[in-house]
């Protein structure tokens, strides 16, 4: 079979993509696809069946992934943009990934990229809701706790906030708890499926052990190593990179499994349950609005936000250390747009 995608470096406002919402034309636009995650990730979505025309965007670089990318057998089209044509980019998309950012060096904690990251993120976002109004917007870039709040006012300034269509990636803290359970429990990643609820850094990153029966049997030192390298798992890469970034490769992995998962929700596939960090009524009582938990996707992106499900005393203990720093992030977040 010969692919029939063509690079093209730019798409004049009149080339919609397509006119249709069939499921089967399905938009995906990758915002910062010229970078460390950026890349790897578009080509992963290039390999998924669900999207039909992939459009990525970059201020550098984005027209050469494009033409590279283009090149793989799968259906699905591919378009570059360059940095000022993001409008274009954004036309008629479903769904719009962001990687934009700059990653973390040694020493920084995902709360020090905030001064760079707030503007980028409210500034795409901005676009985004001037643009394409009804996308799912997909925020990977750091520090999360902070830019899907950022993301979330500057919709809401817009007047086109819907919170069933807004998703911060924590897909890479379960990907690396499954496969970290996996590896001290001997097993198989694919039976370790460890919900992981609160946000995504250090402490408030809360993975649920007590739910699956390989990770109650651990126990002490065993545990609490487990939980360190669950929740510290992106400084881990971050000091082995050596001042070169911080995780790309499985992040890309983590963010098309994400993608993948609400292209399938979107489809009308019933049952499609992931942890994801959304506007949440869970904790609302304690002033905290946006909570990662297992949220059920569907044709509308949030179908059903589940309860976190029956905790141990020790993760009762991790949860309350989450949510005041949780707290401070949203409202760090809020405050960048007010
Ligand atoms: N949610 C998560 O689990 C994870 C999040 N991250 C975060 O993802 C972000 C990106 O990381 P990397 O890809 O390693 O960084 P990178 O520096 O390799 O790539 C970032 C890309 O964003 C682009 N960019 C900057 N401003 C832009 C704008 N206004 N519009 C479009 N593109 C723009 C840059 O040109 C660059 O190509 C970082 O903030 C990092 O902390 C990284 C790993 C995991
Ligand atoms: O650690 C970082 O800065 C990147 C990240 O979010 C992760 O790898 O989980």
């Amino acid at each position: 079979m010969f692919a029939r995608s063509a690079a093209k470096t730019l798409a004049s406002p009149s080339s919609r993509l397509f006119s249709s919402s069939s499921a089967r034309q399905t938009k995906v636009t990758v915002l910062g696809a010229g970078g460390g995650i950026g890349q790897p990730l578009s080509l992963l979505l290039k390999l998924d069946p669900l999207v039909s025309n992939l459009s990525l965007y970059d201020i550098r670089g984005a027209p050469g992934v494009a033409a590279d990318v283009s090149h793989v057998d799968t259906s699905s089209e591919v378009t570059g943009y360059a940095a000022e044509h993001l409008d274009a980019a954004l036309e008629g998309t479903k769904v719009v990934v962001i990687p934009a950012g700059v990653p973390r060096k040694p020493g920084m904690t995902r709360d020090d990229l905030f001064n760079t990251n707030a503007s980028i993120v409210r500034d795409l976002a901005a676009a985004i809701g001037r643009v394409a109004p009804t996308a799912h917007i997909l925020v990977i870039s750091n520090p999360v706790n902070s830019t899907v709040p950022i993301v979330a006012a500057t919709l809401e300034k817009a007047g086109v906030f819907d919170p069933a269509r807004l998703f911060g990636v924590t897909t890479l803290d379960v990907v690396r708890a499954s496969r970290f359970l996996a590896s001290v429990s001997d097993s198989s990643p694919s039976e370790c499926n460890v919900p992981v609820i609160g946000g995504h850094s250090g402490p408030t990153i809360v993975p649920l052990l007590s739910q699956l029966s390989r990770g109650k049997r651990l126990q002490g030192e065993d545990y609490d190593k487990l939980v360190y390298r669950i929740q510290f798992g992106g400084d881990e890469v971050v000091k082995a990179k050596d001042g070169a970034g911080s995780a790309t490769l499985s992040m890309a992995y983590a963010g098309a499994k994400f993608t993948g998962l609400l292209l399938r929700g979107l489809s009308g596939e019933k049952g499609v349950i992931t942890p994801t960090f959304v506007k949440s009524p869970l904790f609302a009582d304690r002033g905290i609005d946006f909570f990662s938990s297992p949220v059920e996707l569907g044709v509308n992106g949030v179908e059903k936000i589940h309860p976190i499900g029956p905790l141990s005393p020790q993760e009762e203990k991790l949860l309350e250390a989450c949510l005041p720093e949780l707290k401070k992030n949203i409202e760090k977040g809020k405050a960048f747009v007010a």
